[in-house]
């Protein structure tokens, strides 16, 4: 124990506590593959005790977290042994600054020698240690305290991609391959389904099934299990002299060992932060998760001179990117009727903040879904946000239940309007609301749909204002002896100041994401007039999308329009008709013919009329009248221009019947890039892709060609 006079108690107690705590985490972790806490708050802990040993050196004690690599062998299904060469973790930075702390700490201790930096991605797997003695795999150890690790020889050859023999005339007489296990993203949801199904406790994420699957007492098990491995570092060699750690891996790649493709060899710090923001932005295109970048310096003789410390290399950093993963508690799960009366049960959570937002709510998608999770509620989950995409629960924290949790019923009525709830065919894994007229829920869901970026687009009207547009009953229709939003469009200014309203852009201000009480913009009322009348002017495929009609969103709708042109002539359409236009299918055309004939919808058909009778643009110019410059020609737009939205620019490529594409690959024909593009352009430059400004847009647009 440290000693203890010098050190303010407070000090001393906190260290205590934390240190506990980190320990506990540890073994959660690293020896029974399911942790408590989170990454983020893992991390917290390890940084707080640094400041405490920081302020109070002789609290850095050798067995300190902060001093050890985690994960003392303590389990007892797998044979201890010594590694020939230690182990180290990595000392982590979150920050650019603390990165350049650590780049001119490389500089001075260098002592003059030159030197490059490899950048690689930080797979979110479980360290593993390879040993080929004369090009045989003779033994696979988990990286354990660093010293000593758990021979899981057996359970590594059944890994996909890990040679048994390495192959080549160059091969070693002796040699460590260091890399890591992970478990591949999309196969995750369907393990956690089938351990469920048999009874079985569920991972929290890929991380620990990587970990849980592979130190299986039973190989056998392991073999069922889609793990993959990379290699991201050598240890004890003979008969192998490496002069760069790059050069290393072009030789196991040689050797057939798995080498990721997303290594870089760079000359200076500012292109390692841009590789570091790059991948930031791509973190999700790639096949495993990746929770950061390592950068290491290449020169093996320069890594000998800067050396380790107790637990890590001093010649490699990681740089931790903000933690997508969180824990919380599932309060509840509620379920939502959406606007065609799906029913969705949704996790109401104690909020947490997670990738820069508050999250309380995710959706569950079907009670399936809930089933295939594993998760009940009372459970701590593990949320992932990651950054624009909604959140997710991933899975429960099983070791934290304490059989007060209790499993998930899908209701039998609707919460919002009392109709029995029921699939519209039999085998439909959703049910619904048959209430489509009337229920409060759908008909909120329909006007905030309707007002929605994707169909008439009306600023004025978010959610807020959706719910007290129809609670102040100012949308009560006549024809149709209730509320309904086909009112909307013949509201008056009279009408509209007795509703107190919120814009989407009040909500996107409100860091919470709640609206703050008083936050009622006075103007919005006139606003909301203003947004009406332009709003009838929007072109018909918008019409369609706002009609909440099942399955056509904007890319159905738009080919309608473009097909049909006028609302009266798809009303018209037979199922044959409509399902013989390029992007729409049977189940599209069926939907449609539906919506309008079904016995009991001819509502649907007086909302079309009303909209009409109030101005509401039922007829598009043909597409035919547009020339078909782009057909069968695939644009990114990157960046922002001048003379087009994001959404204006999308419709002119679609006019003319090309297609506009969020992501750039090979098959791009052209990319459009504005100022403030970012990695879809070094992409593009990447793949050799024909590059437009505005101008070279603009002329695409007209002539179909760049030149
Ligand atoms: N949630 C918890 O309770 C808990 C507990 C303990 C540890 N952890 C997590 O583990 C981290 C600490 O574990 P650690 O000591 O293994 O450190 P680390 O995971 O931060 O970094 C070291 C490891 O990164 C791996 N790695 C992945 N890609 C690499 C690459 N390209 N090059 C080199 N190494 C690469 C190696 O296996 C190496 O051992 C924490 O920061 C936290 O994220 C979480
Ligand atoms: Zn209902």
């Amino acid at each position: 124990m440290p000693e203890s006079h010098e050190i303010p108690e407070s000090a001393r107690h906190e260290w205590t506590s934390l240190a506990e705590q980190a320990t506990a985490a540890q073994f959660a972790y690293h020896v029974k593959d399911a942790p408590t806490i989170s990454d983020g708050e893992y991390d917290a802990l390890i940084r707080r005790l640094q400041e405490l040993e920081e302020a109070h050196p002789s609290l850095r004690t050798p067995d300190s977290p902060t001093q050890t690599v985690g994960g003392a062998i303590f389990s007892t299904d797998f044979q201890a042994i010594d590694h020939l060469e230690r182990m180290m973790s990595l000392d982590n930075v979150f920050a650019p600054d603390e990165l350049a702390t650590w780049a001119a700490r490389v500089e001075r201790e260098a002592g003059g020698a030159s030197y490059h930096f490899l950048c690689e991605l930080k797979i979110d797997g479980l360290a593993i240690n390879l040993l080929y003695e004369q090009g045989r795999l003779t033994r696979a150890l988990t990286r354990g305290d660093g010293r000593t690790g758990e021979d899981v020889t057996l359970n590594v050859r059944t890994i996909d991609g890990v040679p048994t023999q390495l192959f080549g005339n160059d091969i070693p007489a002796l040699v460590e391959i260091r890399g890591e296990v992970f478990f591949p993203i999309e196969a995750f949801a369907g393990l956690n389904a089938s351990l469920v199904e048999a009874g079985r406790a569920p991972f929290a994420n890929p991380r620990n099934a990587a970990a849980g699957s592979l130190r299986q007492k039973d190989p056998k098990v392991t073999a069922t299990r889609p793990l993959r491995m990379l290699v991201h570092g050598i240890g004890a060699r003979r008969g192998l002299d490496i002069e760069r750690q790059s050069t290393a891996y072009e030789l196991m790649r040689g050797w057939g060992l798995p080498v990721s493709s997303h290594f870089r060899v760079l000359d200076d710090i500012e292109q390692v932060q841009e590789f570091i923001v790059r991948f930031g932005e791509q973190r999700h295109s790639v096949e495993h998760e990746i929770d950061g970048v390592v950068v290491k310096v290449d020169e093996i003789a320069v890594q000998r001179q800067l050396g380790s410390t107790s637990r890590a290399p001093r010649w490699a950093i990681a740089y931790k990117y903000p933690p997508e993963e969180v824990n919380t508690k599932l309060l509840d799960i509620l379920v939502n009727v959406g606007r065609t009366g799906r029913v969705t049960p949704y996790g109401v959570m104690e909020p947490v903040v997670v990738a820069g937002s508050t999250v309380t709510n995710a959706t569950l998608h079907n009670a399936f879904e809930v089933q295939r999770k594993g998760v009940l509620i009372g459970d701590t989950v593990v949320l992932r946000k990651a950054g624009d995409v909604i959140p997710e629960i991933l899975g429960p924290v099983v070791d934290l239940r304490d059989g007060s949790e209790r499993a998930f019923v899908m209701p039998t009525n609707c919460p919002a309007c009392g109709s029995e709830l029921a699939p519209e065919k039999e085998g439909d894994k959703d049910i619904r609301c048959p209430n489509a007229r009337s229920c409060p829920s759908q008909l909120r869901e329909r006007l905030f749909g309707l007002a929605g970026r994707g169909a008439f687009d009306i600023e004025a009207l978010g959610w807020e204002g959706a719910v007290a547009l129809l609670d102040s009953g100012v949308l009560i229709d006549p024809s149709l002896g209730g509320a309904s939003e086909s009112m909307l469009f013949s509201l008056g200014e009279k009408e509209i100041a007795r509703v107190p309203l919120y814009t989407r852009a009040a909500k996107k201000t409100d860091p919470e994401g709640k609206i703050v009480d008083g936050r009622v913009v006075s103007a919005n009322g006139q606003r909301l007039v203003d947004n009406l009348v332009s709003a009838k002017e929007q072109p018909l495929w918008r019409v369609l999308v706002a009609l909440s009609i099942r399955h056509v969103g904007p890319t159905a709708a738009r080919a309608l329009a473009r097909h049909f042109g006028s609302m009266a002539a798809i009303r018209s359409a037979s199922v044959a008709e409509l399902s013989g236009v390029e992007g729409v299918g049977g189940v599209i055309a069926e939907s449609v013919r539906d919506w309008f004939d079904r016995p009991g919808n001819e509502w649907h058909g007086r909302i079309v009329d009303q909209w009409a009778a109030e101005g509401v643009r039922m007829v598009d110019e043909r597409d035919e009248d547009v020339e078909q410059t782009l057909a069968g020609k695939t644009v990114v737009v990157t960046g922002s221009l001048e003379g087009f939205s994001r959404d204006s620019a999308k419709e002119a490529i679609l006019a003319r019947g090309g297609k506009a594409s969020g992501s750039v690959s090979k098959k791009t024909d052209w990319v459009v890039v504005g100022p403030g593009a970012g990695s879809k352009e070094t992409t593009a430059r990447e793949l050799g892709l024909t590059i437009l400004d505005e101008a070279g847009f603009v002329r695409l647009l007209e002539t179909g060609s760049a030149d």
